[in-house]
């Protein structure tokens, strides 16, 4: 132990009291610009050791750090959870050198260290150690900085807020319990409050059993039939969080910012592709199955594509993955899957994507254009769609499958609005791997919780029925489309390892 015996227990002795002593020497200062003692910088000195010495504990760093990394983004809310955390480890420090306890502590050492620190440098050193174990900047921002840092950035998001439709925003306003039609400013002020908001609704599905919770088409997947509640429970949360958080990014993000006009992406081999009936199938009258009638919005091509050029991309696609790039699904609903998006916006990425497999992309960027030209010379309304080039390419192995669900939660989740799928397989019977479209259900008030009649979106709420769907093969070649918000559809386990291109085409 040095000779000052720093983190000793020395109440009473020469440190005591040094509340007093800072308050005298800023008085002193301030009056009449006097400067330290030598010996009251030594007492902050063996102040700032002890404090070092209790930050040091273990549990309180790794706590600190978890608050970090959770708050990585919101630094008002890191600076406000950290402070309660920093007192308890500071209580006896402070106690053993006679500062008064609590915040008024904190800010008299604050004002004495930055008094200390004219006369001594190796003090505004320490002090940057220790607030570099609170992973806070070594030097401190004036605090009205740090105010008008976090006035701006609520300013901005109520910008952002207020810049997006009614009907993009109103249903965010929903989820946060706030009338469909609140000000783009109580929406900003909701907004902090999104993990307690998670909470609350995992709570509420939660205590509808566990049986309403998972299975096909509900909330969870029957992989987690045996968890604890306590793991279900987090589970939930996480995907209520995920959920709000995309339907909150849904509203900061215009579609412009990420999007081109279908026109930009123009094709002849689309536009020859895309009928009468394609359109009527999916936004007009249509109906592609007969024993399924109120199974609408989904259209079917076949044979679209020359075997050739599928069996070039399916080796591309094998090479992708020996080289690491096709990594495993991260959602909870498609265990087992496995992707890598192909990025076509600019001329740089364009290079990075193996030929075949962007002649097979650029195809299905023409796709959207063909379909919106076609509705308009049949007069037919349809979502004015923009097109965001990047394409998923999807594998699942014998072990994936991917839960009944929906591609867009009613466009609140994310602005997909048609999805268009290719497969590449030589698809033989037996082999697995169907999509498998749902039918709406006759009744959905007494059908499933999946999310997207979990309460958060009342107005558009629709179920899949269960006992009513068609499954289609992933034949090589075949092109499915249909629209994202409306129709249910699930991914069967396959025998064999199964291949299919996805471009979401996105509208507001
Ligand atoms: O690959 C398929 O058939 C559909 C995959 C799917 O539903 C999805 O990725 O959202
Ligand atoms: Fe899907």
């Amino acid at each position: 132990m040095s000779p000052g015996g720093y983190g000793a227990a020395v109440a009473p002795g020469p440190d005591a009291g040094l509340g007093t002593k800072f308050s005298e020497a800023i008085k002193a200062n301030s009056r009449d610009n006097q400067l330290p003692s030598q010996e009251l910088s030594e007492d902050g000195r063996k102040l700032l050791h002890a404090l070092k010495e209790a930050y040091m504990d273990t549990d309180f760093q790794a706590e600190v750090h978890r608050l970090r990394a959770s708050h990585s983004a919101d630094e008002l809310r890191f600076l406000t959870t950290l402070g309660p955390l920093a007192a308890k480890v500071q209580a006896p420090v402070f106690e053993q050198f006679g500062l008064p306890p609590g915040q008024r502590g904190v800010i008299l050492m604050k004002m004495g260290v930055r008094l200390l620190s004219m006369v001594a440098p190796d003090i505004k050193e320490l002090a940057g150690d220790l607030r570099e174990m609170l992973c806070l900047p070594r030097e401190e921002e004036d605090i009205s900085s740090t105010i008008k840092k976090a006035e701006s950035e609520f300013q901005a998001l109520e910008r952002k807020i207020a810049s997006a439709p009614l009907d993009v925003r109103g249903p965010l306003a929903e989820a946060f319990l706030l009338p469909y039609k609140a000000s783009p400013t109580e929406i900003a002020q909701a907004i902090p409050g999104l993990q307690k908001r998670a909470k609350e609704l995992a709570k509420h599905h939660m205590a509808r059993g566990r049986d309403e919770i998972i299975g096909e088409g509900k909330l969870l997947g029957f992989d987690l039939a045996h968890a604890s509640e306590e793991l279900l429970q987090e589970k939930v949360q996480d995907l209520f969080e995920r959920y709000l958080q995309k339907m909150l990014s849904r509203v900061i993000t215009p579609l412009d910012s990420f999007t081109r006009p279908a026109a930009d992406f123009s094709c002849s081999w689309a536009q020859e592709l895309v009928s009468h009936e394609v359109i009527q199938d999916l936004w007009g009258s249509g109906k592609h199955f007969e024993d399924l009638s109120d199974l609408s919005g989904v259209a079917i091509l076949d044979h679209t594509v020359t075997a050739e050029l599928i069996s070039r991309a399916r080796l591309e696609l094998a090479q992708l993955e020996l080289a690491g790039e096709v990594t495993a699904s991260k959602d909870p609903c498609n265990v087992g899957a496995c992707s890598v998006w192909l990025h076509l916006d600019s001329t740089e990425e364009r290079q990075k994507v193996p030929p075949a497999l962007r002649d097979l992309c650029d195809r299905l960027l023409g796709l959207p254009d063909a379909l919106l030209s076609q509705a308009r010379d049949e007069s037919l309304q349809a979502p004015q769609l923009r097109v965001h080039p990047h394409i998923m390419a999807a594998t699942y192995r014998p072990g994936a499958e991917y839960h009944c669900h929906k591609d867009s939660y009613s466009g609140t989740d994310n602005q997909r609005s048609v999805t268009i799928l290719l497969y590449l397989n030589d698809w033989q019977p037996g082999d697995g791997g169907e999509l498998r479209l749902f039918a709406p259900a006759k009744n959905p008030a007494a059908t499933a919780t999946a999310l997207g009649s979990s309460g958060l979106l009342k107005e558009s709420a629709t179920a899949p029925d269960h006992e009513r769907f068609v499954d289609l093969a992933p034949l090589s070649g075949r092109i499915v489309m249909f629209r994202s918000r409306e129709v249910w559809h699930a991914v069967r386990e396959p025998r064999l390892q199964r291949w299919a291109l996805t471009l979401w085409v996105m509208a507001d």
